[in-house]
């Protein structure tokens, strides 16, 4: 596949990939739907008359809109014939937009000069705890080895419904939250800053199709056509303040003090090439979330940390989308089988995403063994857990034979606690 806009090898957008997005110019103030290509923009409000397929012909207007929800609530009938046209208008040997001076103008912005958004009006946001090595091991620091993996861990995919209000693109700094912890094991709680901040690596995927109905669960053999695509996802987590408020309902202040994602969704069609074996299931689950076919993907995920003031930049984790127990499938079709309905733009995450190996831990809290195994820095100095100022960035992306499919950065910068 030849495309007239030209990139080298190693970039991460792709006629490939092609991702959604919302994005603003400082002369357009408007947030409007557009596609990554090298480093470019696809302004597909600009386009929206040339999509004229069967699926789409009379939904047009979905590309003009602020957010991706109209798109997403469409048929993957839809987002398959999107994909196909602007594959061709980006292709070589199409002369649609390549010779036409003028639309091109108008239709390709420069990434640089673009402000990326929240890519659509996220109704309800959900977060799983799909890594088997992940919940072991917070399993093993907070109950102890014997009470690690509860029994239902292995059963079904473990999840508790997050705020969707506090979900960030990247790029929008994070403020150290206040808050009760305990300090003292058995002492009365105090009142302050959080102590312990930290970083979750995780992925999340957008759900799209035409709303479901509340009584209406989705069956596993059709909750594909429910996955648009997938972001990457920074969980930050006040571990002292989770340590002490999570029994017996789970995560709650500990997490809503801002979730940041990347702005470009990648879809499940340009992950396709990157197809692996779902992680082995045993025992096999309840027949309502077992499914045969492959939906599992191959996607390195690495995540950097860069302190205030430094231009060194230190990896300090690389793991891999794969590591994931539960498939997108078996989540989405657990979290309804009660009946709750879904609604394009609600976002599911996958979890904390850790490996075996200990490099490929997701969280502080596991790379430094609950601050007992501190992180050398590039720069000289160590972590247990973040410090105001360090911005922390994740990466993700598909090595295909020719070419890869990058997802774009997720960062946030830490900032200090503001006066309560
Ligand atoms: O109570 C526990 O074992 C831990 C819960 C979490 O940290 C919740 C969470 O965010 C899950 C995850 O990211 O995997
Ligand atoms: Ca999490
Ligand atoms: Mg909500």
């Amino acid at each position: 596949m030849k495309c007239f806009v030209t990139y080298p090898k190693s970039c991460h957008f792709p006629i490939e990939n092609l991702p959604y997005g919302i994005f603003s110019t400082q002369n357009d103030k408007i947030h409007r739907i557009g596609v990554a290509i090298g480093n470019l923009i696809l302004d597909l409000k600009q386009i929206s008359h040339l999509f004229d397929g069967p699926h789409l012909k009379n939904h047009q207007h979905v590309f003009q809109e602020e957010t991706l929800n109209s798109f997403m609530a469409l048929e993957p009938s839809a987002w398959k014939e999107a994909r196909a046209k602007i594959q061709s208008l980006l292709s070589a040997d199409n002369p649609t937009l390549q010779d036409n001076a003028q639309l091109r103008e108008r239709a390709l912005v420069l990434q640089s000069d673009a402000t990326m958004h929240l890519p659509a009006k996220i109704g309800d946001y959900t977060d799983f705890y799909s890594s088997l090595h992940h919940a072991t091991n917070v399993g093993v620091m907070f109950r102890g080895k014997d009470n690690s993996l509860m029994p239902n861990w292995k059963h079904l995919p473990v999840g508790y419904h997050g705020r969707a209000s506090s979900v960030v693109v990247s790029g929008t700094p994070i403020t150290r939250p206040h808050g009760q912890t305990v300090p003292v094991d058995g002492a009365p709680p105090v009142f302050g800053s959080c102590k312990l901040m930290d970083f979750e690596l995780e992925m999340a995927f957008f759900v799209g199709g035409p709303p479901t109905k509340l009584g209406e669960p989705i069956k596993i053999e059709t909750a594909q056509n429910h996955i648009f695509g997938f972001v990457l996802m920074n969980d930050w987590s006040a571990r002292d303040i989770q340590k002490w408020e999570y029994i017996p309902l789970g995560p709650f202040t500990a997490k809503n003090l801002g979730t940041t994602i990347s702005p470009w969704v990648v879809t499940t069609l340009a992950l396709e090439p990157f197809i692996v074996d779902n992680f082995p299931q045993d025992p096999t689950p309840l027949p309502y979330l077992v499914h045969k076919d492959k939906f599992n993907f191959d996607i390195q995920l690495q995540v950097d940390i860069i302190p205030q003031n430094s231009a060194i930049s230190t990896t300090v984790c690389r793991s891999n989308y794969r590591y994931l127990y539960w498939t997108a499938k078996q989540q989405l079709v657990h979290h309804t089988v009660t009946g709750c309905n879904m609604n394009p733009g609600d976002l599911l995450a996958s979890g904390t995403i850790s490996g075996e190996a200990s490099d490929s831990f997701g969280s502080l809290l596991e790379l430094c063994w609950r601050g007992t195994k501190p992180l050398n820095m590039a720069d000289g100095s160590q972590r247990k857990f973040l410090q105001d100022g360090d911005t922390v960035t994740m990466n993700a992306f598909c090595e295909g034979d020719n070419f890869t499919v990058g997802f774009g950065a997720c960062a946030g910068t830490l900032l200090p606690c503001k006066n309560y």
